[in-house]
């Protein structure tokens, strides 16, 4: 027997980066899957929304910062088959956004050289990106 296709999950992620050249990344929270671990902020685009539009949506919810689809650009994306989906994740990145990010839906921020984003245990997906933002910055 064959086994069943896994759906596909579209999450839209984003680096903010700052002045200095820092990524953000954000710790999952208790109790979700990969708690704990560090990620890029964002979400699953739900279903009346363009990717651009949950980032958006996701960095005002997650961290209380503002910022506009003209101020997102593409810079790679991941596609990683975790155990129930087919995780399909476009990363931007964002120079200009309004507000300092506190943690509102996460357990904790940090602001990190793209270099030392290998010392922050990230989900599986997220580890080929990295190399994109070191080219990046
Ligand atoms: N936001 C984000 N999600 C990531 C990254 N890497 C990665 O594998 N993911 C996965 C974790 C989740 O399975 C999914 C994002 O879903 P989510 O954060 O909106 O939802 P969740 O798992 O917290 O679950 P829910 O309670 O909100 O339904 O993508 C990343 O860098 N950023």
């Amino acid at each position: 027997m064959e086994a069943a296709v896994k759906p596909i999950l579209l999450v839209a992620a984003c680096a903010l980066i700052d002045a200095d050249g820092r990524v953000l990344i954000a710790q999952r929270p208790e109790g979700k899957a990969m708690a704990g671990l560090w990620e890029f902020p964002g979400g699953k685009v739900e279903a009346d929304e363009t990717p651009e539009e949950t980032v958006v949506r996701e960095l005002h919810e997650e961290l209380g910062v503002e910022t506009k689809i003209a101020c997102l650009a593409p810079l790679t994306f991941a596609s990683h088959t975790y155990t129930d989906f087919h995780l399909l994740m476009p990363l931007y990145v964002c120079r200009r956004f309004w507000g300092v990010p506190e943690p509102r839906e996460v357990q904790a921020l940090k602001w990190v050289r793209p270099q030392r984003l290998r010392d922050y245990p990230m989900p599986p997906a997220d580890e080929p990106l990295i190399p994109f933002l070191i080219d990046l910055l």
